[in-house]
């Protein structure tokens, strides 16, 4: 099924604009899992299957794995989240970018390899680098705009003529010229209220991922009065080390049930 397709039917199924980072790190997972050789499995595994009524789409960080030497166990999860939750699209957060022939092995990659029903690509090779990306018709294509980080000011905020800044100019570039197939997206930050408003201004429908709630102490109610469209929707709100680590202990599953649930409603609130 076409990423769109996908996302638009689990916002409506599962009432929630919700996106569950799956970012592992083995140093916080509880007693009971540490030391065994699939503990990065398990764990996420523990996640999703607690999590999957309550969200719109899972994503998880491909660093996490890759640090582990556990790609094998990131293969194996996106294939349990196929298999036990089919309508929930797994967006791959590997943030690439680089020149057509590589860009090719990196979706390869993210497509044939992990499975995964998208991707998040840096933008700022310009359109060739992302081009190889939009072969694969029916997945996704998320690509950074103003990210969450306070450094991204630094570059993403740069005039490039006429007061336009530059997250602005991609925002513009990707929503007018480079969407021709209708599967991109892009990625802006919970922490810039502001500039989320001006993306969806620029953008139409489409829809946003957006880092930065929980952890890194984005705002809910200013994220969704900036972002969602006419319809309550358009946004993938990602949270990760708030639901993964809600709770230390064999519980940790149920633990982030809870903060799931707490940040579905949060956000329906405003919806
Ligand atoms: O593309 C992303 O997902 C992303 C973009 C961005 O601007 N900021 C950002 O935090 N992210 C990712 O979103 C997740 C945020 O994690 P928490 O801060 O723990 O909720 C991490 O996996 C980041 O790599």
């Amino acid at each position: 099924m076409h990423f769109m397709t996908a996302l638009r039917a689990a916002w409506q199924r599962r009432n929630s604009l919700l996106c569950v980072g799956l970012d592992p790190d083995p140093a916080r997972f509880p007693a009971h899992l540490q030391g065994r050789p699939d503990a990065i499995l398990e764990f996420c595994k523990g996640i999703v299957d607690a999590t999957a009524d309550l969200v719109c789409s899972f994503k998880p960080q491909i660093a996490y794995f890759a640090a582990q030497r556990a790609e094998d166990q990131l293969e194996a999860l996106i294939d349990h989240i196929h298999t036990r939750h089919p309508d929930i699209p797994v967006i791959l957060d590997a943030k690439r970018g680089d020149i057509g022939s590589t860009a090719s092995q990196y979706a390869a990659e993210a497509f044939e390899r992990f499975r995964a029903d998208a991707i998040t690509v840096n933008p700022y090779m310009g359109r060739d680098s992302v081009e190889p990306y939009l072969e694969y018709a029916d997945k996704g294509v998320i690509l950074l705009c103003r990210t969450s980080n306070p450094g991204g000011s630094d570059l993403q905020f740069l005039d490039v003529g006429g007061g336009e800044r530059l997250f602005e100019r991609v925002a513009r570039l990707v929503a007018n010229e480079w969407n021709a197939s209708g599967n991109l997206g892009l990625v802006v930050g919970a922490t810039f209220p502001n500039e989320i408003a001006r993306v969806r201004e620029l953008t139409g429908d489409m829809p946003l991922l957006v880092p930065g709630i929980g952890a890194q102490g984005g705002d809910i109610a200013a994220t969704m009065q900036a972002g969602r469209t006419a319809n309550g929707t358009g946004l993938m709100i990602n949270s990760s080390r708030a639901i993964l680590y809600a709770g230390s202990g064999e519980d940790y599953a149920e633990a982030a049930r809870r903060v799931a649930l707490e940040t579905r409603d949060a956000i329906n609130a405003h919806r």
